[in-house]
């Protein structure tokens, strides 16, 4: 009870929010001061309605409370704890997340239960935010989490009318009764109120009289943000055509040997004749080689075991954290390869689609494991074309702070025009993949001769 909601939309897919080059935009960032029940949470998700952008997010500075002591804890409980004073936030904390959001990377956040007056054991985890909007009673007091901000504004209520909503939602909200809400209003709240918050107006570029009543700033604001976004270019449009790029193999591709066996593997793959089955079971086959070679780049150690006639035989052994990720849906066909491989491999999931009125890629879904840095990622996909969806994904791991030289690329077929894409991008990432086809149709984007639409022909969902 009494916690506040970290507000997120997600209702479509992301758009690039990064730059050819694999460089990230940096999101926008609003912060939102005002006195107690001013009206901050309000304003701030009508802004984000009415901007109607998807990925953006609410941090609320609730969330960065200095922990308790069990004496604080004990004084919180009879409203004897002054939570108003600036010194009653963990300022570092605070600057570290906005400052990772702005730049793209996943964070965890704490969430407080106001009326245990702590931290809930629970965190979110928020990832992917072009906007930003942070709001807190002194959301503009820090000169560093300042800086962050493209947009200061500051929600200007009068004190009765905070006064009353506060009563109305403490009581309602926050397990609190009327005496305790003016016993700390006015010990605390109001003092606090009018030593430190009110003075940080000054930092404002924007100052909302009578917060969500004011129609008119909130809609200014919003066209002024929608302006901002709109020259940022947020919605980056995908065209690779422009990045002048090499026809040949990046050095460091590794390209499968073409023997007779991966021959014979890609004729059945390829001809448009074979049977769902058949290609399934060759899909298999070669997913576990090329897997198989992928994980030659791994990094082993060498260890000793002894034999069953008790002699030593000096071998290698692979200890670390392995995570496949796959991009769906064609990068799942490779993750029974990958359990042939590593059966205790852990499965991350990302969903990227084309969007069919802009031909860019857009992030759907991103599911990845909590420490997913601490792993050695095989990711995971069937083809490489214009390497649009393997640069965002690879982006994505980088955002989660894998390390670069930590992912290797596994596909079946690709075209020169992706890996050097990706090579150019990325240059610590290694690709394996078991042939490269010479021509990525300009007209189409379809490799040529290519393997048609892999995860179509794998799960049975092509068209008659
Ligand atoms: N213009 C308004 N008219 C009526 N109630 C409002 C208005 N703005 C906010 N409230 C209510 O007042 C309370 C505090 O608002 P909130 O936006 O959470 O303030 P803050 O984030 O500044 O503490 C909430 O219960 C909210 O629903
Ligand atoms: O444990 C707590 C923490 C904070 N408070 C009060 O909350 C407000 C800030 O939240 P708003 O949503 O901006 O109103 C602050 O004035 C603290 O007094 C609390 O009572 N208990």
């Amino acid at each position: 009870m009494g916690d506040k909601k970290i507000l997120r939309l997600n209702s479509s897919g992301r758009s690039p929010w990064y730059h050819a080059d694999g460089t990230v935009t940096k999101s926008y960032v609003i912060g939102v001061a005002g006195g107690s029940a001013s009206g901050k949470t309000s304003v701030a998700e009508r802004i984000l309605k009415n901007l109607n952008v998807p990925w953006v997010v609410i941090v609320s500075m609730d969330s960065f409370y200095n922990v308790l002591s069990p004496e604080q804890s004990k004084r919180a409980h009879e409203n004897n704890f002054n939570f108003d004073h600036p010194t009653s936030f963990d300022y570092e904390a605070l600057y570290e997340t906005i400052y990772k959001l702005k730049h793209g990377k996943s964070v965890n956040i704490p969430i407080y239960d106001f009326s245990l007056h702590a931290r809930s054991d629970k965190t979110t985890t928020i990832y992917g935010a072009n906007v930003i909007i942070f709001e807190g009673i002194y959301g503009l007091y820090d000169k560093k989490i300042r800086d962050l901000m493209d947009l200061k504004i500051f929600v200007d209520t009068d004190a009765d009318i905070r006064l009353a909503r506060r009563l109305q939602r403490d009581i309602a909200e926050r397990g609190r009764d009327l005496e305790g809400v003016l016993q700390q209003y006015t010990r605390f709240v109001k003092p606090a109120f009018d030593d430190y918050i009110q003075p940080t107006v000054k930092h404002a570029d924007v100052i909302i009289p009578r917060g969500l009543e004011n129609v008119v700033a909130i809609d200014l604001i919003t066209k002024h943000i929608q302006r901002e976004l709109t020259e940022r270019n947020l919605h980056f449009r995908w065209d690779l055509a422009n990045i002048p790029i090499e026809d040949g193999i990046p050095p460091d591709v590794l390209v499968l040997p073409e023997t007779n066996q991966i021959k014979g593997m890609h004729t059945i793959l390829r001809d448009k004749k074979t049977a769902r089955d058949e290609f399934v079971f060759y899909a298999e086959r070669l997913s576990t080689i090329i897997v198989e070679a992928a994980f030659n780049l791994l990094p082993f150690e060498n260890t000793t075991v002894t034999t069953p006639v008790n002699a030593e035989y000096h071998g290698m052994v692979f200890r670390q954290k392995l995570c496949g990720v796959s991009i769906l849906r064609a990068g799942g066909t490779m993750e029974t390869g990958l359990r042939r491989v590593h059966s205790d491999a852990v499965i991350g999931k990302l969903l990227i689609q084309t969007d069919p009125s802009t031909g860019e890629p857009q992030l759907h879904y991103c599911k990845l494991p909590a420490d997913v840095k601490d792993h050695q990622v095989v990711l995971m996909d069937a083809t490489i074309g214009t390497g649009a969806a393997a640069l965002m994904a690879i982006r994505v791991l980088l955002d989660h702070d894998v390390p670069e030289e930590n992912i290797i690329f596994t596909v079946y077929l690709a075209a020169p025009v992706g890996l050097n894409v990706i090579a150019k991008a990325f240059p610590r990432v290694k690709i394996v993949t078991s042939m490269v086809d010479p021509v990525l149709s300009k007209e189409t984007l379809y490799i040529e001769p290519g393997i048609g639409n892999f995860g179509d022909r794998y799960f049975g969902t092509e068209d008659e």
